[in-house]
């Protein structure tokens, strides 16, 4: 048959045929994730940050078609976030504080985590930070501190302080949102960049950011922290933010790749302990898509 002579009605048998397949397929996908949960043993930690990376990625390789890409991501992500929250009771501490900006971290948990994961309003970073330290929430939302121009963050208590200080136990850098941003349109606010912590380690994908936190003496400048940090054998992509306590310095510093804690270039960092005394690795993430993934 001719295709201009199939009629409406069949069409639209056929699209509620699809629909009963996609359906299938989603009590499908649930039942596997319950036995998923199971597998994974610890249901503390079920969020997999790595793992929804590398889906969405390798989604967003083979797509092909008019169905635009943002709509795929985000069917995916509301599925991941409601499929979190089956394996166990899962929430999400977001700073909000204020109008504006505080309204678009929980537009950007709410599109990250989909509409059945609870979320829970902190005040400060620093609460959020506490409140997945306490178990109170199974992960968190925090500003990424970033350079305005050439300058660095700098902050008198900020939040990533205390996850060097928590030595590997408490909430570490998980992932970085959006992982996919729609393109900027013409006054549409761009959404604001955040960090997700949880009380586990970061997962490897392939194509990953590590973040660690360097102590040194005072008045040690972003290209000495650099240099030491390539002589280790270190791909430095930049210094987020540093926080001055008297003689105490800390650089918040964005390294290219995994870099697990015992990796041996950490050692060698810190060898000669100058300019860099000490460092922690507090977490990392998959590299966000570029906007050229939605294109
Ligand atoms: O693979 C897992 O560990 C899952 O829990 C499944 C799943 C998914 O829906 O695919 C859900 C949540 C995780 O963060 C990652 C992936």
């Amino acid at each position: 048959m001719p295709q201009n002579s199939v009629s409406l009605d069949q069409l639209r048998r056929e699209i509620d045929r699809i629909d009963e397949s996609i359906h299938d397929l989603l009590i499908q996908r649930s039942a596997l994730v319950e036995r998923v949960a199971v597998a994974k043993g610890d249901r503390a930690v079920v969020l997999r940050p790595g793992r929804e990376a590398e889906i969405l990625r390798r989604l967003l390789a083979r797509h092909r078609g008019q169905f635009p890409r943002m709509a795929l991501v985000r069917i995916w992500r509301e599925m991941i976030g409601a499929l979190l929250a089956i394996q166990a009771p899962f929430a999400v501490a977001v700073h909000a504080e204020g109008e504006g900006r505080g309204a678009s971290f929980v537009e950007l948990a709410r599109n990250h985590f989909g509409v059945v994961v609870p979320l829970q309003i902190c005040r400060t970073p620093g609460q959020v930070v506490r409140a997945v330290a306490d178990g109170e929430a199974s992960a968190g939302l925090v500003p990424l501190p970033q350079a305005v121009g050439s300058d660095v963050a700098e902050e008198a208590e900020p939040w990533w302080t205390s996850l060097a200080a928590g030595r590997g136990e408490g909430p570490r850098v998980v992932a970085r949102l959006p992982f996919v941003a729609p393109p900027p349109a013409p006054g549409v606010p761009e959404p604001p960049q955040a960090l997700v912590i949880a009380c586990r380690d970061h997962d490897e994908t392939g194509d990953d950011r590590t973040l660690m936190v360097l102590e040194s003496g005072p008045d040690v400048s972003r290209d000495r922290l650099r240099a030491a940090v390539a002589a280790a054998g270190l791909d430095s992509a930049g210094v987020l933010a540093v926080c001055r306590h008297g003689d105490v310095w800390l650089h918040l510093i964005e390294i290219l790749g995994h870099v697990p804690a015992a990796d041996p270039r950490l050692a060698r960092l810190t060898a000669t302990r100058e300019p860099v005394a000490h460092v922690s690795v507090v977490g990392g993430y998959a590299t966000p898509l570029p906007p050229e993934a939605l294109a």
